[in-house]
């Protein structure tokens, strides 16, 4: 069985914490990490675990005037350009065969802002048929270009770790 770990970032936080929750399921399946900019809107028939993560934007998840404000304040080139999370789960075609997991990254202060790209593209995924093995989980940067919270990267791959136990426990896979 494979994972799909999907992934929207502009500073790099987003994509740093997809590769650390692949990390953590390695042991249990083959991992693929995709930036959503290339991402297939079809999952292939060997994909048993779909996992999306993408920023925090004005409470939820990108849009494209959002993206353009992200390309305005940074320094260089954005890591995703051409689309975001929300376009690609809107396009995505349902897997009744895979499983779901969402993560998304947001500012660490002001502690209130409510709102989660985790919990937007969870919402997405369940509308196309998608069952969930884990809640959304949320993971801090510092302001909005980053770096991410001091000790993220290791709860990245514990996270992953767990999907990796939860599914094994579910379907029986293991490398
Ligand atoms: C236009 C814009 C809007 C944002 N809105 C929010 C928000 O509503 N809540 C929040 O916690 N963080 C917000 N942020 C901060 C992002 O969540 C942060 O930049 C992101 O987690 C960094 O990840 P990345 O490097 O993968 O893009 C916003 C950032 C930008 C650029």
């Amino acid at each position: 069985m494979k994972a799909l770990v999907v992934f929207e970032s502009m500073f790099g936080n987003t994509e740093a914490v997809a590769r650390e929750v692949a990390t953590g399921l390695a042991p249990y399946c083959t991992v693929e990490v995709r930036n959503v900019d290339d991402a297939d809107p079809v999952v292939a028939d060997d994909v048993g675990l779909v996992v999306a993560g993408g920023p925090t934007h004005a409470f939820g998840l990108s849009r494209p005037r959002t993206r353009k404000a992200a390309a305005d304040q940074a320094v260089g080139p954005l890591v995703s350009r051409r689309t975001g999370l929300r376009e690609w789960l809107t396009g995505l075609a349902p897997a009744p065969h895979a499983l779901s997991a969402t993560f998304g990254t947001r500012t660490a202060t002001p502690r209130w802002l409510p709102g989660s790209a985790a919990r937007g593209a969870a919402k997405r995924l369940r509308a196309r048929g998608y069952r969930m093995l884990a809640e959304p989980e949320n993971f801090t940067v510092h302001g909005t270009p980053g770096p991410l919270t001091a000790g993220e990267l290791e709860r990245a791959r514990r996270w992953g770790e767990r999907l990796g136990v939860v599914w094994a426990a579910q379907v029986g896979t293991r490398r």
